[in-house]
């Protein structure tokens, strides 16, 4: 039997955990906001604000700030979680055993497996189990506006629709709007991709390229995530929704955007250490520019906007020669390799 009047628990207390958090406490819904730092839990309680990640955001009268994995766990009816995609599988694994066996699991995080094996979505059923029921919520959403009330529309996928259904009912209100989907791959590969292309475009515009170049980006980058759902197995409909071209258009051209900042910096000739340094928040591009490298890999599907982040942040390359490289390319029929020619290949595993 389900504890409708349990509260809800959000693991992961940094910007967007946090958003969420309020969002729910807001709709009525008693959060727990689950902090790994007992210091940082302690004065949020006591400040009624994460001055850390979201300063000027009062956390409302439903939302308990705590340090105590295990009382969240024993006493959250669901969770949420909200850590960086680097820590992801850890952390699923470390709650498994302590995790209550009626508890769902939603997440808010964008990115893959840290070892670009496996989505999110196959490490939550590895660990928590097949049948539990799981959602992911991605779409345009930076957490600042969210936390502000400004009207938000976002996607939550799970394979289960009543599952995504009551996920949706938990966050909806009458500034933020949420669709459902049972696409989870087309909405985790979105959700991941974007941060790497948004990368691209900051690049590029922080070279001084113009607007041509980022449109440029922005559109081969979304045949480049066509490419890959065609041989993954997504629905090409999702490239098209808010996880997929929403998601993409936000964060390659907003100043809000970790992904495109870290771009601009390293555009403008600042080292990764610097740049990631001056924005001192998670920017997952860093951490999928290398997973998805193996995940293109592994179907045979060549990323080469994603391969040029890639080297830029792993191997160093400068943000120039990685342009000059684009600009090399064989010419090749806008989409012919995109959309037609490639065959469907089942997954070497499915993903
Ligand atoms: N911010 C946004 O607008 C949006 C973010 N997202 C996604 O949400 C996810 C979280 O991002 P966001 O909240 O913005 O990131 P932030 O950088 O704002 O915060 C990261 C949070 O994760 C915690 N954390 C880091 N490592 C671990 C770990 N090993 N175990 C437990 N907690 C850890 C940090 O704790 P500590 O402070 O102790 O280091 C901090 O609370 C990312 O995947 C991001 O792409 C999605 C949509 C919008
Ligand atoms: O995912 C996000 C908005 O939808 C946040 O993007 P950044 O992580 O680039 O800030």
């Amino acid at each position: 039997m389900r504890q409708d009047d349990a509260p809800l628990a959000v693991l992961g207390a940094g910007s967007w955990g946090t958003a969420i958090a309020v969002l729910l406490a807001g709709n009525g819904r008693e959060c727990l906001l689950w902090s790994r730092d007992a210091a940082h839990a302690a004065r949020m309680a006591e400040s009624r604000r994460n001055e850390r990640y979201l300063g000027d955001v009062i956390l409302p009268h439903g939302l308990r700030p705590t340090a105590d994995l295990d009382a969240v766990l024993g006493e959250a009816a669901d969770i949420v979680i909200a850590v960086p995609s680097a820590a992801f599988t850890d952390f699923v694994s470390g709650i498994a055993l302590r995790l209550r066996a009626s508890a769902r699991v939603a997440w808010l995080t964008k990115g893959l497996d840290r070892s670009g094996a496996d989505t999110l979505d196959q490490v939550i059923a590895r660990h928590l189990g097949e049948a539990r029921p799981r959602a992911v919520i991605s779409g345009p959403s930076f957490a600042a506006e969210v936390a502000h009330g400004q009207p938000t529309a976002v996607t939550v996928a799970s394979p289960e629709p009543a599952f995504a259904e009551e996920v949706a009912g938990w966050l909806r209100n009458p500034l933020f709007r949420v669709y459902t989907s049972d696409d989870i791959l087309g909405v985790e590969l979105g959700g991941a991709l974007k941060n790497v292309l948004a990368i691209a475009v900051g690049i590029s515009d922080g070279l001084g390229f113009g607007a041509n170049a980022r449109a440029a980006l922005i559109t081969r980058g979304l045949a480049e995530l066509m490419r890959l759902f065609h041989a993954a197995g997504a629905r090409p409909e999702t490239l098209m929704g808010l996880s997929g071209l929403g998601d993409l258009v936000l964060t390659c051209t907003d100043d809000q955007s970790r992904n495109r900042r870290l771009g601009l910096a390293l555009g403008r000739g600042e080292t990764l250490e610097a740049a990631l340094a001056g924005i001192g928040r998670v920017v997952e591009g860093v951490t999928t520019s290398r997973t998805v490298m193996q995940v293109a890999e592994r179907y045979g599907v060549e990323l080469p906007i994603c391969e040029q982040v890639y080297r830029v942040i792993h191997q160093g390359l400068p943000a120039q020669r990685a342009v000059q490289a684009l600009l090399a390319r064989d010419p090749r029929p806008e989409l012919g390799a995109s959309f037609g020619e490639l065959p469907q290949r089942p997954p070497a595993k499915p993903f």
